[in-house]
Formats: structure tokens, sequence, C-alpha cells
């Protein structure tokens, strides 16, 4: 990164973060009709880390990213981008920075995806020529070298997504926001661009903001998570810790014993999230502690159910989000997930036994 660094920033990079926020807060509109769309909100980011921000729809994530972009001003707070306050000259701050909003960006179709990447570089201030290796790199990491001197309009939709991506970082950003990157990408496609991601935070210490209602993604390629509800974050943690704080397994069991009468008698005694009477075979899955789960197989046993799968399901990042803001992240833009898994749930381990007992 060192040969792409235009500006005199801060001498001690290390102690500085990425970028943060203090008491930030903006309002559309005035009187009883007035948006609180962000309110006084404090953040601060490591550099080379990469950050998810979720919340549902209007929670107040782009105008919290676009204030700190700085193409929205904020009503009230302070903006500090690689160590520069943001109100003190656009150029400084921004030097370094670069967005992906709506997952796309305004890519010149008719130029080749190499001078696309040549024209973002130039027109952040860099000489292309002097990032051309930078260029060869990104290009083979989102495997589009043999789609270099391709024009992009010949792309297909998902590799329009990568150029997108690889434009952003041509000029040797520092600190990039990413909303919705893996939008419209294949399980192929949306998997190597996670693998960039972390890649250009681990081995070149970009910062990388990710905004997403896919929480696999987040869940798979994000150190920290920040959840906004209603203007205001009402978390900010590490992905695993988020995650350690919802204490709702599920057990899920399939078995040919499970008849509709038998899971009706389990359900007034547990609490069964989710069952499946008509599943060849049938399933059931219930919520569950530890000393809860002794007695559902107590109860199993007792009713003569021999199981032919069982799975402990821990919670996922969609069951954090879900407890924490009340809604449901927006599946209509998410990716399909990367395999069979429930998106519901991270299934922990298979334990069925080849006599499909449980002892
Ligand atoms: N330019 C604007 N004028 C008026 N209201 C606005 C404007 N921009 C945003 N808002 C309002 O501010 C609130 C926060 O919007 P924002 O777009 O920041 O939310 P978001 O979390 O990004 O939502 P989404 O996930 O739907 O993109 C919403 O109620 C929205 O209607």
């Amino acid at each position: 990164m060192a040969s792409t660094t235009r500006d005199g920033r801060d001498p001690d990079p290390d102690a500085t973060p990425a970028f943060s926020v203090e008491g930030l807060s903006k309002r559309f509109g005035s009187g009883a009709d007035a948006v609180h769309a962000v309110e006084d909100v404090s953040l601060s980011v490591e550099r080379g880390s990469i950050v998810g921000l979720l919340g549902p729809n209007g929670a107040g994530k782009t105008t919290l990213i676009k204030s700190i972009l700085g193409t929205v001003i904020p009503d009230e707070g302070t903006v500090r981008v690689l160590g520069r306050d943001a109100a003190d000259g656009r150029r400084g701050a921004y030097a370094n920075v670069d967005a992906m909003l709506e997952g796309a960006r305004n890519d010149y179709w008719r130029l080749t995806v190499r001078e696309n990447l040549r024209y973002f570089a130039t027109i952040g201030g860099v000489a292309p020529d002097s990032v051309a290796d930078r260029h060869d790199r990104l290009l083979d990491r989102l495997e589009l070298t043999e789609r270099a001197d391709t024009p992009v309009r010949e792309l297909s939709r998902g590799m329009k997504q990568k150029v997108s991506l690889a434009s952003v970082l041509a000029g040797g950003a520092e600190l990039v926001f990413l909303d919705e990157p893996t939008l419209g990408l294949d399980v192929e496609g949306s998997r190597t661009l996670r693998r960039e991601i972390r890649r250009l935070a681990e081995e070149e210490e970009v910062t990388v903001v990710v905004s997403s209602h896919d929480m696999q993604v987040v869940e798979d390629v994000c150190d920290r998570v920040v959840v906004m509800s209603e203007g205001s974050i009402v978390a900010d943690d590490a992905v695993e810790r988020l995650l350690g704080a919802v204490d709702d397994y599920r057990v899920r069991i399939a078995s040919d014993d499970l008849s509709p009468a038998t899971i009706a008698d389990l359900r007034d005694r547990f609490a069964v999230a989710d069952a499946d009477a008509s599943a060849d075979p049938p399933t059931l899955a219930v919520s569950t502690d530890g000393d809860a789960a002794y007695d559902l197989f107590e109860a199993l046993h007792a009713a003569d159910v021999t199981l032919d799968r069982v799975d402990t399901v821990e919670p996922s990042l969609e069951d954090v989000f879900v407890r924490l803001t009340g809604a449901a992240p927006d599946a209509s833009s998410a990716s399909e997930p990367d395999d069979g898994a429930a998106r519901a749930g991270r299934p922990r381990a298979a334990t069925a036994g080849d006599d499909g007992g449980v002892q």
C-alpha cells in the first residue's frame, strides 16, 4: 500500500483509526415530519478490519455511510477519516477512500475491464502505470484476467459486479465502503469476492465496511458487526461474541416415527420451533438449552421414536439480528447460500448413530 499512498497523512497510521464518528446526527425534513435518520451515533473502526453494517430498511445505514463519505452533511457530530477531520477539507480526508454503493458502480461499459481500472486510478489521482501490477493482481484474484481486454458491456452481471469491486480498489484506496457487494453473484462469484475482501484486509490492511442484507456474507467475511435500528447503534461487537450472546440452540431431529400425534404431544411440552410431519422422514426442531435437551430425548425414547438424524443448530447472525431489531433481514436481496445448510441456523453437528438410536 505504501507505493499508492498519495498524501501526507498521520505519521503513525497504526494509532489512527480508519475512521471515527462522534455524536453524529442527521435529520431530514423539519418539525413534526422530521425523520431522524441517524441519532447520536459514535463509532471508531481500526485499520485493516472488516466491519459489517446491518439494519432493517430505513435504519440509517446509508445516511451514516454517506455522512462518513461527506456526501451527506450531518446536523451534529464529527467525522474523522484516515486521521483527518472530514470538515477540514474534503480532498485531504477522502484521497484514499472509495465506495461501491447500492451494489454497483458507474463503470464505463464501452471501455475494457483494464481500461476501467486505469480510468478509476487516474481520477483517484494515481498514475495508472504506477499501479499496473496492482491491477494485474486484482484481475487475477477476481478471476477476470481472461476478460481484461473485453468491453465491460459484454460481461455477465456477476462479472460486472467484480469489475465494480476492482474499480473501487484500482487507485489503492485504504478505506472502502461496499454496499451489497455480492448482490447478483452466483455462489462461486460470491465466494471469490469474499475471499478477495478478506485478503485485502489481511494482506494489504485495507479497511472494509460491508453493508448487506445477506447475513451469510456478513458472518463469513466480517470481524465485527455494527447493527443499527431506528437511527441508533443497537449492537457493536465481534461476530463470535454476538453469536455467543444468543442462547437459542435448536435440536433438529428426523424420524419415521414422528407421527402427527407424537408431534402434537411434544408441542405441548417443548418449545417446538418447526415441525414437518409430511417430510420424508418427518422432522422436528426444538429450541432448547442443555437441560431441556435431556428431557426431550427422554420423551422421544418413551414415545418409541427411533432417530434417523439429529442436528444441533447454533444461533445464526440472522437470529441475532432478528432478536436485536425485531425485523427480518430482507431475504429478497440475499444471495443463495453456499450449500444446503439452513439459512436460519448453523448446523453444528450431525450425530445420528448408525443404528439410529440416541443414548
Ligand atoms: N434524502 C432524504 N430525504 C428524506 N428522508 C430521507 C432521505 N434519505 C434517507 N431518508 C430517510 O431516513 C431514514 C434512514 O434512511 P437510510 O437510507 O439511511 O436507511 P438504510 O438503513 O440505508 O435503509 P435501506 O436498508 O432501506 O437502504 C429513512 O426513514 C429514510 O426514509
